[in-house]
């Protein structure tokens, strides 16, 4: 038992939900009667992972751990980093405190729900409630489901059913801040360093965690242009928390309903995975195109991923990964499109490797839009949908600010012949797909 608390307590525990601010899960734990100490966890499990010691995210979360550590203190309250497998530190955890109920935002990723249900096993064991709240989207699970009582698996259907029901209950903060004295007043140990977990601090420039209403207003017209900077960069703050969906989706709505499509195109993807988990453990949505015979060629692949396929823009787009972390939207369906389809490499390499690199990474956004670039997804548009790697660098970068920027020897002899011939791969493509299709009938 820690000799400075002996009274019952509430934990939260923060996950992909970091920050103070409208936050479902830590306003309910505040509102629960007990005294509040909050928890973040460096899970084992997943750092051990990560093969890149200067992983930007570890910075990402560390820095955000401490501002909100720095906001606690200013109310005599503190946040406990623990560093270990969750099993072990929540086993340690219920011995050492008397835990009324436990508070978490849900996460809706298999591993995180497979996590879960350990944790909820281990602490029923003291008579500890471990309780879920919805955080992290607009509408989670089964919220939006079809006419026949079913999920949607097309997106326009569920966008429609998905702005009927977006009223003011769904949109409104949580005014979390107001329960704010009913943390816990304590100092927390001494937490980990970035160097004690086995990484290196990284000194990224992490995009601001707003976007200007001036923005919105241009992005429906800017948006397709990867030159541009028309995009709200948000998508590493919505995958971490912190921002709230909430307040994101209310400005949308105000200024650009383009820029809320996208934020309910993130939500129609949380209950794909949701509803089907199956693909986000390495299962095509459509079971057919797992029938495909890909080519698994390391040199083809290695040329795609360090940006040598003599494609401009795919090139651009991979040097632009490589080096920030980040992809243009745009980029990132040309350069899927060109793994899967151009040299017919299977998608779920594509995938693991925008999931090493971006800084944005989120399982559900990512396998969805593999999924959608190499036609086995929910999409409706079958296989046919191939972008011809030109076409779209001469129509979204005309004039080809973004390829120079991200390939300076474009244009020398130092840029490579395009590795394979579109029309080649074009013919390739369609009959190796036609096969994987034919053989399911
Ligand atoms: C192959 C591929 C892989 C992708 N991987 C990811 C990923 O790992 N994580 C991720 O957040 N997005 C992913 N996307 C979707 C999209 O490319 C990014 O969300 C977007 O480029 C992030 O930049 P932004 O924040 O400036 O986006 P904005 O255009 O400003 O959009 C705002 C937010 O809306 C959400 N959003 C936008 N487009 C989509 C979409 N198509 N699907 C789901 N959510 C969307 C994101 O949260 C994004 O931050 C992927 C798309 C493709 C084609």
């Amino acid at each position: 038992m820690n000799s400075k608390i002996k009274e019952k307590i509430v934990l939260f525990w923060f996950r992909r939900d970091l920050r103070l601010d409208d936050n479902a899960g830590l306003y309910y734990a505040l509102k629960s009667g007990y005294p509040v100490l909050p928890l973040f966890i460096f899970d084992k499990n997943i750092l051990d992972d990560l093969t890149n010691k200067k992983d930007d995210r570890i910075t990402f979360i560390y820095k955000h751990i401490e501002d909100i550590r720095k906001e606690l203190r200013s109310h005599d309250a503190d946040i406990l980093v623990e560093y270990g497998f969750p099993e072990d530190v929540w086993k340690k955890l219920s011995d050492q405190y008397d835990i009324a109920e436990i508070y978490t935002n849900t996460d809706y990723e298999p591993y995180a729900t497979d996590r879960d249900k350990k944790i909820f096993r281990i602490v029923k064991e003291k008579g500890t409630a471990f309780k879920g709240c919805k955080d992290q989207v607009i509408f989670e699970k089964n919220e939006i489901l079809s006419g026949q009582g079913t999920p949607y698996t097309v997106f326009t259907p569920y966008s429609r059913a998905w702005r009927e029901k977006s009223n003011e209950f769904y949109l409104s903060s949580y005014p979390t801040k107001k329960y704010i004295k009913n943390l816990l007043k304590w100092t927390a140990p001494a937490s980990p360093t970035i160097k004690e977990m086995g990484f290196e601090e990284s000194d990224y420039d992490f995009p601001s965690d707003h976007i200007q209403p001036e923005k919105l207003k241009h992005y429906a017209q800017e948006r397709d242009f990867p030159a541009e900077n028309a995009t709200s960069r948000l998508g590493v703050h919505l995958r971490f928390g912190t921002i709230s969906i909430r307040e994101l989706a209310r400005e949308a709505k105000d200024h650009s309903g383009v820029f809320l499509n996208e934020l309910i195109w993130r939500d129609f993807y949380q209950q794909i995975l949701w509803n089907f988990p199956e693909v986000g453990r390495g299962k095509a949505f459509r079971s057919a195109y797992d029938n495909i015979k890909w080519r698994y060629d390391k040199e083809d692949f290695k040329k795609w991923c360090d940006g040598q396929t003599g494609y401009p823009l795919v090139d651009a787009g991979m040097r632009q990964l490589n080096e920030i972390g980040f992809m243009h939207n745009r980029v990132r369906m040309v350069t899927a499109s060109f793994l899967s389809k151009h040299l017919l490499i299977d998608w779920r390499l594509g995938e693991a490797y925008f999931a090493e690199k971006l800084l944005d990474y989120d399982l559900a956004a990512n396998n969805g839009g593999w999924q959608w670039a190499a036609g086995s997804g929910t999409d409706a548009a079958p296989y046919f949908r191939i972008f011809n790697p030109t076409a779209q660098a001469e129509r979204f970068d005309p004039k080809q600010e973004y390829i120079k920027k991200w390939v300076p020897e474009f244009g020398t002899d130092q840029y490579p012949e395009p590795m394979v011939d579109h029309k080649m791969a074009r013919e390739r493509c369609l009959k190796a797909y036609k096969l994987a299709l034919n053989a399911d009938k």
